[in-house]
């Protein structure tokens, strides 16, 4: 394990919704800020869920961050003293995989510590292919778990519910929302559309 601010890193922080992605990405960020480290922290302007500009976890836990469009926006916002880029949401941006791991590469070549969270199935059990490639060339990757709302096991999967129903196959991929379309499920009650 590199020390902390010790040259350039992709660390990636996936799970199902619910499973405390946010929470732990804030908590390293909340580090960063007490080892008096340059950061700057970045959010999908599509995640409408609450303040634009911040992340923020199911439980309203929050940290300020520079809404984008797409991921190339942060070079034109990064600062040249600037040690690590973080960012929530991953699945939210509509950036080719190859655009993202691309992008994440070249921060973390150039000595940027980068931070990137986000869910790695959709509602489906399907992976995100940005996140997915993401996991294979990070230093370090971490897996989250959520507990399966209907029989307590550790849930990996988001189910989402349409008028008490697994929503359609057909479905959108990128729907906003929380608890009133979004439930975590284990691998055994997870649902197929
Ligand atoms: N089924 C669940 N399993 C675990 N935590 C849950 C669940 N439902 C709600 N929560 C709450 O969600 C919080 C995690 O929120 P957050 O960090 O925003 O998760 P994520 O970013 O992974 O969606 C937990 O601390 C807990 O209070
Ligand atoms: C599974 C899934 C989720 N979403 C949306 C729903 C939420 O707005 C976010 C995930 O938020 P969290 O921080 O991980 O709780 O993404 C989606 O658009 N498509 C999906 O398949
Ligand atoms: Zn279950």
């Amino acid at each position: 394990m590199t020390r902390l601010g010790s040259g350039g890193r992709i660390e990636v922080i996936c799970g199902c919704m619910y499973s405390g992605k946010t929470e732990e990405l804030i908590r390293r960020l909340n580090h960063v800020q007490i080892a008096r480290q340059r950061l700057q922290a970045f959010t999908p302007r599509r995640d409408t869920r609450y303040a634009v500009g911040n992340l923020v976890s199911h439980n309203g836990v929050r940290i300020e961050a520079q809404p984008i469009d797409s991921i190339t926006e942060i070079r034109d916002y990064l600062r040249d003293d600037v040690q690590v880029v973080a960012l929530d949401e991953l699945h939210f941006l509509d950036d080719s995989a190859d655009t993202i791991v691309e992008t994440c590469q070249a921060l973390a070549d150039r000595g940027l510590r980068v931070i990137i969270a986000g869910l790695d199935q959709d509602y489906r059990a399907a992976p995100f292919p940005a996140m997915s490639r993401l996991l294979a060339v990070a230093e370090q990757a971490d897996k989250l778990f959520a507990i399966c709302v209907r029989c307590g096991a550790y849930a990996t999967r988001s189910q989402r519910m349409i008028d008490g129903k697994p929503a359609p196959f057909d479905a959108p991929t990128i729907v906003v929302g929380g608890l009133e379309l979004y439930e975590a499920r284990c691998r055994a009650c997870f649902e197929a559309g």
